[in-house]
């Protein structure tokens, strides 16, 4: 069996995946690279690029709502169980696939399936063991949430949520940055990019509450021990930054090590900016 690369696009709802995935897609098809795209969200509805494989095809939300009379919440997690029930649907959609081409899965934005419901484990397992795919999750929080910063800290700590109970390699992006790139200088930005504790002491200092402060001291040495969220910033309709991102993508899965050199030069200076932030 060959070899196969997957990315799994996660994070919370409305955050900007299914966008996320129709930029990247069009760069690999514009790249001449191939791809697959896989919706796995039974309620997702408009799509720029048609899937290739759709679990709608398999289960939809509103039949499992109205049949099961659960709400939306309940009614994921009934889809997803389904599909697990169900994986030689997905084993077949797949097929075989080709070295070559880079999977993209669009997933659902219910937090639940992020902290504590085992579907995507088990999804990624399934992935690597009958499949051979070297996976990788990209994982999107609004750089709108900067602007508050509880917020965004909470994303910061589901980001971390999802790399502990993934465990693939993993990319953190902070989507929609042309909502906050002439708001906020590159200076302060960089606190969020490699996230500066700090900003949420500081914020946390101004609450009366004791409790409250010791909660976000607590919250703060959290994040400190595990040290390894960071940030990329995406625009999804600047074509350079997705290109910066597929490169990040690239190295996590090793991708040009099984290819030809694909990067070129112009690549390289994007990349280079995009470090120096
Ligand atoms: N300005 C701006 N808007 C964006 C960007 N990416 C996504 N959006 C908008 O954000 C909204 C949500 O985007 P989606 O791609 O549907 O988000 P999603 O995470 O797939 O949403 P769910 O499927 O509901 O979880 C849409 O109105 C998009 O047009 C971006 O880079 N910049």
């Amino acid at each position: 069996m060959t070899n196969r690369f997957g990315l799994l696009v996660l994070g919370p709802a409305g955050c900007g995946k299914t966008t996320f995935c129709s930029a990247l897609i069009s760069y690999l098809r514009d790249s001449k690279r191939a791809c697959k795209y896989v919706n796995l969200d039974p309620a997702a509805e408009d799509f720029e690029y048609e899937p290739d494989v759709d679990i709608k095809d398999l289960i939809s939300l509103d039949d499992v709502m109205e049949e099961m009379s659960l709400g939306p919440n309940g009614g994921l997690i009934a889809c997803f169980e389904f599909l697990l029930d169900n994986l030689d649907w997905l084993d077949e959609e797949l097929g075989e696939g080709d070295e070559e081409s880079l999977v993209v899965f669009d997933c659902p934005g219910q937090i639940e399936l992020y902290s504590h419901i085992p579907v995507l484990p088990t999804l990624t397992k399934h992935l690597q063991q009958h499949h051979s795919f070297s996976l990788c999750a990209s994982y999107l929080i609004e750089s709108t949430f900067v602007v508050d910063r509880a917020k965004y800290f909470a994303g910061t700590l589901s980001a971390m949520s999802a790399m502990i109970m993934l465990e693939i390699p993993h990319i953190n992006i902070l989507s929609k940055m042309d909502l906050v790139k002439k708001q906020i200088t590159k200076r302060e930005m960089k606190r969020f990019v490699d996230p500066d504790p700090n900003l949420l002491l500081e914020d946390a200092r101004k609450d009366t509450n004791e409790k409250f402060w010791k909660l976000n001291e607590k919250v703060v040495d959290l994040i400190e021990d595990f040290s390894m969220v960071s940030y990329l910033k995406l625009e999804a309709g600047d074509e350079d930054s997705v290109a910066a991102i597929l490169s990040y993508i690239d190295d996590c899965l090793q991708w040009s090590e099984h290819q030809e050199p694909r990067m070129r030069d112009d690549d390289e200076g994007v990349r280079d900016e995009e470090l120096e932030g």
